[in-house]
């Protein structure tokens, strides 16, 4: 299938509804202490990453919620976490009204799983490299028994093909035999084989070429207006996550830093670090104001800062910030977790985000 670039259109955000996807309190800590044996003899402490640290975010149905932050802030962790991949530390899933930690029996827990599907960055080891086409379409629909027949099986993956522009034809190729952007759009088609509702997205194109990207994006806007779905996408590509959200978070060391609506985030960014972010990307309009310098490195999770977590990086940062953790407040139909924007000292500037 011919690969070129296509240009990408943005969904506009929907009214209010009740959520589909509800996080609250959200932790996960990882174990990376030395053996017993080392923390005996040589004395080494324990240590814990505090991947995740009390996330609450709320997913309407129909909606493109991106999480951004630079590597190690705790994207993929939280993606993860919501399908299951991992236990929370802490903290509730709710999936429509659902307790995803609840107990509950075999079939029910299967019943939520269907509607949940998660698209991995690496197409091609998500794929199983011996199994034909047709058969990795085709596993989550026997497995979650969604068709009577082998007849009925087949209409299916062959729709599926065809749905993410491949042809029945292809069914019979192994993975190997595909581009990276058709192997995605392979990875696609087997995560929409089961009917799914929520699709977490872990930095789906950022493996393939700017042109291929563009037409994977498109094609998941495509699918999402025709099938009703709802994404959480990850992703550390800020053109990407303009052209694709509804609304976004920006995670700074295992928590939430900003959460906005795409356009306000871009337009009137209020959290230093989010201003930081958005002057990384390359060609951005930058009229009438100086770009703010990216400064330091994220500091290890395993012992972060004290008070605000960006605060060694911040230009704004006084003894408050040192200190005290800011609360993520209401500003404006956004939500901030900083002194500086709560104390009115970081006065919110107007940018011309212009996306090639
Ligand atoms: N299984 C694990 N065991 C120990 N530490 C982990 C594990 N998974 C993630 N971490 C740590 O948790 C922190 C958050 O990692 P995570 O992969 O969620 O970040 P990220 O924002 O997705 O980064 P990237 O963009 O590089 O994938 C990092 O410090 C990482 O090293």
């Amino acid at each position: 299938m011919p690969e070129s670039a296509v240009p990408v259109t943005r969904p506009a955000a929907r009214g209010a509804a009740q959520p589909l996807v509800r996080l609250s309190g959200l932790k996960r800590h990882f174990d990376v202490s030395p053996p017993w044996l080392a923390r005996v003899l040589e004395g080494k402490p324990r240590a814990v990453v505090q991947a995740v640290e009390g996330i609450d975010i709320e997913i309407a149905p129909g909606e493109t919620f991106s999480l951004v932050g630079e590597s190690g802030c705790g994207k993929s962790t939280v993606a993860r976490l919501v399908v299951g991949l991992y236990p929370p530390t802490a903290g509730h899933i709710e999936f429509d009204g659902a307790d995803m930690g609840a107990r509950r029996s075999g079939s029910d827990m299967s019943a939520i799983r269907r509607r949940m599907q998660m698209i991995f960055q690496d197409p091609y080891a998500s794929l199983n490299p011996r199994w034909r086409v047709f058969d990795i379409i085709a596993e989550p629909i026997r497995a979650f028994r969604l068709a009577s027949s082998s007849d009925e099986i087949r209409q299916r993956v062959e729709g599926l093909l065809r749905q993410v522009r491949l042809t029945p034809a292809d069914g019979v190729k192994f993975p190997h035999e595909f581009s990276g952007g058709q192997r995605q759009r392979i990875s696609i088609a087997r995560a929409l084989a089961s009917r799914p509702e929520f699709l977490v997205c872990d930095e789906p194109t950022s493996a393939l070429d700017v042109s291929v990207q563009a037409q994977i994006l498109n094609l998941m806007m495509e699918l999402q207006r025709d099938f009703g779905l709802t994404y959480l996408f990850i992703s550390h590509n800020l053109a990407v996550v303009y052209h694709i959200s509804t609304r976004v978070g920006v995670m700074y060391l295992g928590r939430l830093v900003e959460v906005a609506p795409t356009d306000a985030l871009f337009r009137r960014p209020r959290h230093p670090y989010t201003r930081m972010l958005l002057d990384t990307i390359p060609d951005l309009e930058m009229t009438g104001r100086q770009r703010m310098p990216v400064a330091g490195e994220v500091p290890s999770p395993i012992n972060p800062p004290s008070g605000c977590a960006f605060h060694p990086r911040c230009p704004f940062a006084n003894e408050r910030c040192k200190r005290e953790r800011p609360d993520l407040l209401e500003a404006e139909g956004t939500r901030v977790a900083c002194h500086a924007v709560a104390e009115g000292r970081l006065p919110a500037e107007e940018r011309s985000y212009a996306a090639r």
